[in-house]
């Protein structure tokens, strides 16, 4: 699975772009603010109908212009087509036909992101990761993202149950229990989608993170989750008390959390910034083989200014990884020229190069070949 052409229309800074790509590995060079994190946040819309960076469609339009086209060619053959207009529903297209419903798509092109971004994994709260993880078994589990779904629901009207019944001063236990049986079924279903999937990630995350760190840092993930301690009913049934004083559901899966550890010890305090970026790539590289083996197609590689912080030990042996048949298609920004050149030429790795300024792109003459 490649991308062959990506065509931009008045998305974020570009009022027009036009790009033929390699199926193997393609370096976006530019200076700071040129565009190249936007040309890969256009190929993450293609791939899960949203942008990785603002949320907000309408925002992702050229300022003062009012609409967006991305257009797109996959393995010289399918058309992807997304559009947004200011005030209006998002369009996706698949072969000129469009989606009734956008969750139809997600899985078909599918993508990975490492950005720095993604240090928010590490540093933000719980939701975070849930959300991350979420999102990986979302693609290929239907069931699971329906699940979720329902979940989300069931739990505001509790909440909002828990929250109207103590503005007024009185609790019925019965009215409660109606959401407890739905929260109880999909939580559990969502307890054991999160536990399989954490149980097979693991050994695949660490042999990334092994082969990164040349096998020098022992590193892991955990999944809590109060679900382990007691059943789902035993757990509400103890928060009663608790539930009815903080009037909000404090039990369930929604307070989840994957742990992340570095010889025994969390990361986000005992990690140095490049064992950080490290973890970060390793899981992220361990979302690809999981999806590849899922979906049975390759993700595109969408590698957002990945050389900050890696020594150059990580930097090669990271670039050998993706260069190497078991990926597919990669996308890398950089600032930096001369540093692409270097590492792709000791690697022995053909590339191929574009520049971007002014908000332009321009297929570079830089080349190397093996
Ligand atoms: N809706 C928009 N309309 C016009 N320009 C936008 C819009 N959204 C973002 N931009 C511009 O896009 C530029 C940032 O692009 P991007 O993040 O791709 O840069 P970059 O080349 O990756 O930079 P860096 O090397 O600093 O990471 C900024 O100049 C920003 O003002």
């Amino acid at each position: 699975m490649y991308l062959s052409k990506l065509s931009l229309i008045n998305f974020k800074n570009y009022q027009q772009a036009d790009v033929s790509l390699s199926p193997d590995i393609n370096c976006f060079i530019g200076p700071n603010g040129a565009g190249k994190t936007n040309i890969l946040d256009a190929i993450y819309y293609l791939s899960m109908c949203k942008s990785y960076l603002n949320p907000i469609d309408s925002q992702n339009i050229l300022f003062d212009e009012n609409f967006f086209v991305i257009q797109s060619t996959w393995n010289n053959d399918d058309t992807v087509y997304c559009g947004v207009k200011k005030g209006q529903k998002k369009v996706f297209k698949k072969n000129k036909v469009t989606y009734e419903k956008l969750a139809d798509h997600i899985g078909l092109f599918p993508s990975v992101m490492i950005s720095p971004y993604d240090r928010n994994l590490i540093l933000e709260g719980s939701e975070v990761r849930r959300k991350w993880m979420d999102g990986i078994i979302s693609q290929f589990d239907r069931q699971f993202l329906h699940d979720l779904i329902k979940y989300g629901k069931v739990l505001s009207q509790r909440n909002a149950l828990l929250k109207n019944m103590g503005s007024y001063g009185f609790f019925d236990q019965e009215s409660i229990s109606v959401w407890n049986e739905q929260l109880i079924e999909y939580g559990n279903n969502i307890h054991a989608a999160r536990k399989k999937i954490v149980d097979d990630f693991i050994p695949i995350f660490q042999k990334y993170y092994q082969w990164l760190s040349n096998n020098n840092e022992e590193v892991s993930l955990t999944y809590r989750s109060q679900l382990f301690d007691s059943s789902f009913e035993d757990l509400l049934a103890g928060a009663t008390r608790n539930d009815q004083r903080k009037q909000y559901t404090t039990v369930g899966t929604h307070k989840d959390d994957f742990i992340f550890t570095i010889k025994g010890h969390p990361i986000k305090k005992f990690g140095s910034q490049g064992q950080q970026k490290s973890y970060l790539i390793a899981l992220k590289l361990a979302q690809y083989e999981w999806l590849l083996t899922q979906l049975n197609r390759k993700p595109v590689l969408l590698l957002d200014d990945i050389f900050d912080k890696l020594d150059n030990g990580r930097v090669e042996r990271l670039m050998q990884m993706v260069s190497d048949q078991d990926f597919g298609q990669v996308l890398i920004t950089d600032t930096d020229k001369e540093r692409i050149d270097t590492i792709f030429k000791n690697n022995q790795i053909e590339y191929k190069a574009f520049e971007i300024e002014e908000n332009t792109v321009v297929e570079s003459t830089l080349k190397t070949t093996v």
